[in-house]
């Protein structure tokens, strides 16, 4: 009998202000103690090695979603809300909404927004430019996606104040029911009914990604029940998602001056730059997978049965699979990086993402020449999502 090696333990919290704050001496800590760590406060196994999480990831049948991808077992505990179809079924459950959106949200489906987007960027960049000194949170990481995304979807105008606070809960309450999520719940079930209503055939526009997913409802690719929660999916895990990458990507280029000068130069480098900064600051930390049988890591058996939270932003950083991993680098290939995940779950909506993020990123390139961050940064406290409340910059224009 191979004497199993006994998992070595953690006493860090993943989801307490310091490490929320920033997560970097954690990350450190738990990829050099193991390939795999029990976190001792939740009786959790974590991986935070790019080798380990990137096994997880493909391993869909080891380390399932249908149990939840948060803290709480599905199999003991009552959802929140009604789980997502794509984030937290398996197969074959999971296959036919997936089928759908990837169709819906591919590059080719996207080609019809790319005119649209890019003008629309080019207009909200002029408009901020008259005011150089700004907070870049607001003024672009949120404004942008906001008036370009629920557009995209057939989202009404009326209520869309409640995509940000509604995605933040989601993405918080994957985490412990801690203060973040405490705070929210008087407000979450106003949240919740604006979205779910939202999601209604009837409150859609005819010619957007909610309406897409009804008719495949019509084509019976999906059923007509399945359909609001599909567009359930798009709502929630398509605005906060890009907004925190967008603000990633700007703070990027506020603390590196010689990769803006790069990217001005060779605009060929736009796209790379977003998978950079994604790499860089994963906007989407962690989340978890259930062993789905007893499952030998690193010499360490994870029983059964048990919660793994994946650290997507430690792997991400990993020295043992990137070079100087740390630092903003457009000469890097980022590709392979687990920012929008791997495998079977791999975000849906990652050309989305990318499509918002090269849009408004050209029309900075034509006319910033730098951005200077002017005052502190302020970080947004998430249980899932690393983001800023707050980047004071100015913006030099030649
Ligand atoms: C910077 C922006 C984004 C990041 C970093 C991101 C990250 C991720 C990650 C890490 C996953 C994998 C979750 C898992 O494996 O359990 C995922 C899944 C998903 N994402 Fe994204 N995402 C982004 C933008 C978007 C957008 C714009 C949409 C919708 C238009 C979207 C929709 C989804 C959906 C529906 C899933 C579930 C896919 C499945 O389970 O098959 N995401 N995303
Ligand atoms: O289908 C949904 O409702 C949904 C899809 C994806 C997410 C998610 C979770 C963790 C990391 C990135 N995205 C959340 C919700």
């Amino acid at each position: 009998m191979t004497d199993v090696a006994t998992v070595p333990t953690s006493d860090h919290d993943p989801f307490g202000p310091d490490a929320l704050e920033d997560p970097t001496r954690m990350h450190a800590q738990l990829r050099e103690a193991g390939p795999v760590v029990l976190l001792a406060r939740y009786g959790v196994y974590a991986m935070a090695r790019y080798e380990q999480v990137h096994a997880a990831l493909v391993d869909w049948q080891d380390f399932q979603s249908g149990a939840g991808v948060g803290l709480s077992n599905f199999r003991y505990e009552k959802p929140w809300r009604p789980p997502s179809l794509l984030l937290e079924a398996d197969p074959p459950r999971h296959d036919a909404p997936r089928r759908v959106l990837s169709g819906i949200l591919g590059p080719r489906a996207l080609r019809r927004l790319r005119d649209r987007w890019f003008a629309e960027a080019e207009a909200l960049v002029e408009e901020v430019l008259s005011t150089p000194e700004l907070d870049v949170v607001p003024a672009l990481a949120e404004a942008f996606p906001l008036r370009v995304f629920p557009d995209a979807v057939g989202v009404g105008e009326e209520g869309r104040e409640n995509l940000l606070p509604y995605g933040n809960f989601v993405f918080n309450a994957f985490g412990p029911p801690n203060s973040l999520v405490t705070e929210a719940m008087p407000d979450m079930p106003r949240w919740s009914e604006w979205v779910n209503a939202q999601c209604a055939r009837e409150a859609l526009s005819g010619d957007g990604f909610g309406a897409a997913i009804w008719a495949a409802a019509d084509r019976g690719e999906i059923t007509h029940d399945q359909a609001p929660l599909v567009v359930r999916s798009l709502l929630t895990a398509g605005v906060d998602t890009t907004v925190h990458g967008i603000a990633a990507m700007l703070y990027a280029f506020a603390t590196h001056p010689q990769q803006w000068r790069r990217v001005r130069e060779r605009p060929q480098l736009v796209r790379a730059a977003f998978d950079e900064a994604v790499r860089w600051q994963s906007p989407v930390q962690t989340f978890f997978r259930t062993a789905t049988t007893d499952t030998t890591i690193g010499g360490a058996v994870i029983p059964e049965g048990s919660k793994i939270l994946m650290f997507l932003g430690a792997a991400n950083r990993d020295p043992r699979h990137w070079t100087d991993p740390d630092t903003f680098d457009l000469e890097r290939d980022p590709s392979g990086h687990v920012g929008f995940g791997m495998g079977l779950h791999q975000c849906v909506g990652q050309h989305v993402a990318r499509l918002e993020a090269e849009a408004l990123l050209t029309a900075l390139v034509r006319r910033v020449e730098r951005l200077e961050l002017v005052g502190s940064p302020l970080r947004h406290h998430n249980n899932t999502l690393r983001a800023w409340a707050r980047l004071p910059m100015r913006l030099h224009t030649q």
